[in-house]
């Protein structure tokens, strides 16, 4: 189901009124329906904020509820982020998709009907989970717009292969099992697996449907370069590429808001660094942040977290 923006996400401190330098998102951001875009074309970036209210995929993963919460929690501390994107740039709050009654696979059609629409308008989705099961429908839109044919990287930043036998049914743990059984033209990489996170036959899987990860342990910040260079060499052999992040991927001392926390989590410096190479790239089509959990958080650390990523990677979207 479609839910109209609203303007009570979109509060925030007033330096000024006036000069356009003071302004924070709150200030900028304009709301508009989804199914009546009407975009500036005048603008030299827009950007489209989608949030999906879901978390049926966590229940069936026997996770803990609450993730359909978040996009409204992180715009809300979004809005209160000051405005660093050109005074050119749009930035839209579109809505959200609400996943009704348990009804899963429907709300990510939904989602991926919305997401195509965005593409349609020349507006770069950024998506708000939900449970990691919004990168089901986010993959539904990004392949809708670029057609059968085209060869699709998925990365994923996650200590999750999230690849999970789906035969029952599929949930926030089977997605990119989905994909790859599917669909032959895309390739899928991961970074920040943790074999805490994992069992031994994962693993397997991961290999049978030859997946390149990396592991928590190898992304540092003092290796940036070498891992740059996988990702490089993984987006080369790709004509697009799409960006998810799972919020669990983050150590629990500064994202204890999830379903799964990670004691041994990637650093946030670490994730913001690998969020700015990715999204640099003109390849890369659009973004979505998953699996925050407002009713598990702390202080609203996560979601505060969630806001900052988001703020960063709108910056350094296509600065290659
Ligand atoms: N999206 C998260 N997926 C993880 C959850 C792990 C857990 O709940 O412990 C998975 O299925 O492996
Ligand atoms: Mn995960
Ligand atoms: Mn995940």
């Amino acid at each position: 189901m479609y839910i109209h923006p609203s303007e009570k996400n979109w509060r925030g401190r007033i330096d000024s009124v006036a000069d356009p330098l003071s302004f924070r998102y709150h200030q900028n951001v304009r709301l508009a329906e989804l199914t009546n875009l009407a975009i500036d074309k005048s603008a030299t970036q827009s950007f489209g904020i989608l949030g999906f209210r879901c978390d049926e995929g966590v229940k069936r993963n026997n996770g803990r509820s609450g993730a359909e919460d978040a996009p409204d929690k992180i715009k809300m501390a979004l809005a209160k982020l000051p405005w660093h994107l050109s005074a050119e740039a749009n930035l839209y709050d579109v809505g959200n998709i609400k996943c009704e009654e348990g009804r899963m696979e429907e709300a990510q059609q939904e989602l991926g009907k919305a997401v195509a629409k965005l593409f349609e308008k020349k507006v770069i989705p950024i998506i708000l989970g939900g449970g990691h099961e919004t990168a089901y429908g986010h993959y539904l839109g990004v392949r809708e717009s670029i057609g059968p044919e085209a060869k699709l990287g998925i990365i994923n930043i996650d200590a999750h292969f999230d690849m999970r036998p789906y035969d029952e049914q599929s949930s926030s743990g089977t997605m990119f099992k989905q994909i790859l059984d599917s669909d032959p033209n895309t390739n899928y990489f991961v970074a920040g697996i943790q074999p805490a996170g994992n069992t031994l036959s994962l693993f397997d899987t991961a290999k049978k449907h030859r997946v390149p990860y990396l592991l928590e342990e190898e992304l540092t910040l003092g290796d940036m370069e070498l891992i740059q260079g996988q990702i490089c060499a993984f987006a080369a052999r790709q004509d697009y590429i799409m960006l998810t992040l799972c919020t669990d991927s983050i150590s629990s001392a500064y994202a204890p808001g999830v379903s799964a926390p990670s004691p041994f989590g990637l650093e946030p410096k670490t994730v913001r660094s690998l969020i700015r190479y990715i999204v640099s790239s003109k390849k890369l089509l659009s973004f979505d942040l998953s699996e925050v959990n407002p009713l598990c958080d702390e202080n609203n650390k996560t979601v505060t977290l969630a806001a900052h990523l988001i703020h960063d990677a709108m910056m350094n979207f296509h600065s290659k």
